[in-house]
């Protein structure tokens, strides 16, 4: 199928003569942000495990008229991380924007996550792109400058049946303020975007019932709907563009509202588990109407 060229909201050659590198860049959120990037004017280099996915992006970007290419990376492996970013600077010549977008996890009531299944996803979605963010400013822009923007989640207020992948994210944006301390003397900006419920790829990856409860909860939240990929993509162009050059340490929510007006994604069972305490023996009794109806 032939796929016009990405209608971006931004200006043509906003990126021209740069490289973008980034991971995930074959599928949903990381795929529009390929396009989008490309579009502009970027080379950009889309990576992931995958080959396929990928090389279905970069004949995309090509055919309409942009720069791409590929590398096979796993972000958990630090030797294929240098390897991927050594890649690109070697066959393109330099690196000025990087989006840490490849992540996930599964959803799971936290006491059934295996010892391994917690460790993977925080080696995924916050030593991997420790690792890719690393690497890119060893590699290019601690000397030349850059901006680094890295996709996280809506963790804020906790995020329950996704707790590795929120305490990952939630250290995701943590670092991106240190770093923007740490590297602002070196030209480089390092930003995040926090997405609420995205009808993206990476929703087919859940099971029918998830995706209909996500459905569900998000047309209770301000935006009374869930968010495209262009959405999501559009905020984290922003944050690489001349735009945002005075915003650095941030992680910008594109959420509808969500995260204001949280409606939570499981089941919160009435019950009467937790007594309450009375440290003073005049204290008020609650009356039995205003406890939990088990
Ligand atoms: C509203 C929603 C907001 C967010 C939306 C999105 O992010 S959309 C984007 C969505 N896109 C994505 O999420 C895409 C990327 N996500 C992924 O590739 C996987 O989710 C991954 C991160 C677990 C890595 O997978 P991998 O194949 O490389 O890993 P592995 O096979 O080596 O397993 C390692 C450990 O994890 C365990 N385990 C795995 N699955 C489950 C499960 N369902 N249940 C329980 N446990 C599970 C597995 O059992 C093992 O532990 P064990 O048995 O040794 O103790
Ligand atoms: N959709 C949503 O509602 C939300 C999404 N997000 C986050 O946005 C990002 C994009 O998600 P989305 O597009 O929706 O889903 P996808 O599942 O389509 O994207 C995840 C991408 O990450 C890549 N990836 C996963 N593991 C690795 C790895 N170890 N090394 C390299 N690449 C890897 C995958 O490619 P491959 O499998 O080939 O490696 C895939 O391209 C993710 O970080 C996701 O968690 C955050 C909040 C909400």
């Amino acid at each position: 199928m032939t796929i016009p060229e990405y209608d971006s909201v931004f200006r043509k050659k906003l990126f021209a003569d740069q490289v973008a590198l980034v991971t995930g860049g074959g599928t949903g959120i990381g795929r529009a942000i390929a396009h989008e990037l490309a579009a502009l004017g970027a080379t950009v280099v889309v990576a992931a495990r995958r080959e396929e996915p990928l090389l279905e992006t970069v004949a995309e970007i090509t055919e309409a008229g942009g720069s791409a290419d590929h590398v096979i990376v796993n972000i958990r492996e630090a030797d294929d991380v240098e390897a991927m970013v050594s890649a690109v600077v070697e066959r393109h010549g330099r690196l000025d924007l990087l989006v840490n977008n490849a992540g996930g996890q599964f959803p799971s009531p936290a006491e059934h996550i295996s010892p391994n299944g917690w460790r993977t996803v925080v080696d995924l979605n916050l030593n991997g792109t420790f690792l890719v963010t690393r690497a890119a400013f060893n590699a290019w822009m601690g000397e030349h400058g850059g901006s680094i923007v890295s996709v996280v989640a809506d963790m804020w207020n906790g995020f329950p049946y996704m707790s590795h992948t929120g305490a990952a994210r939630a250290a995701v944006a943590n670092m991106t303020m240190s770093l923007a301390v740490e590297w602002g003397s070196r030209g480089v900006r390092v930003n995040a975007v926090a997405p609420g419920t995205i009808y993206s790829s990476g929703m087919s990856t859940y099971d029918e019932e998830f995706q209909r409860t996500a459905a569900q909860q998000s047309s209770r939240i301000p935006a009374g709907r869930v968010g495209t990929e262009s959405e999501a993509s559009a905020a984290v162009v922003f944050l690489l563009s001349r735009a945002a050059a005075f915003i650095t340490g941030e992680t910008l929510r594109v959420d509808g509202g969500g995260s204001l007006l949280k409606a939570p994604m499981v089941p919160v069972e009435a019950h009467r588990n937790m007594p309450t305490y009375e440290g003073f023996h005049l204290a008020r009794e609650i009356p039995e109407e205003w406890l939990p109806q088990a």
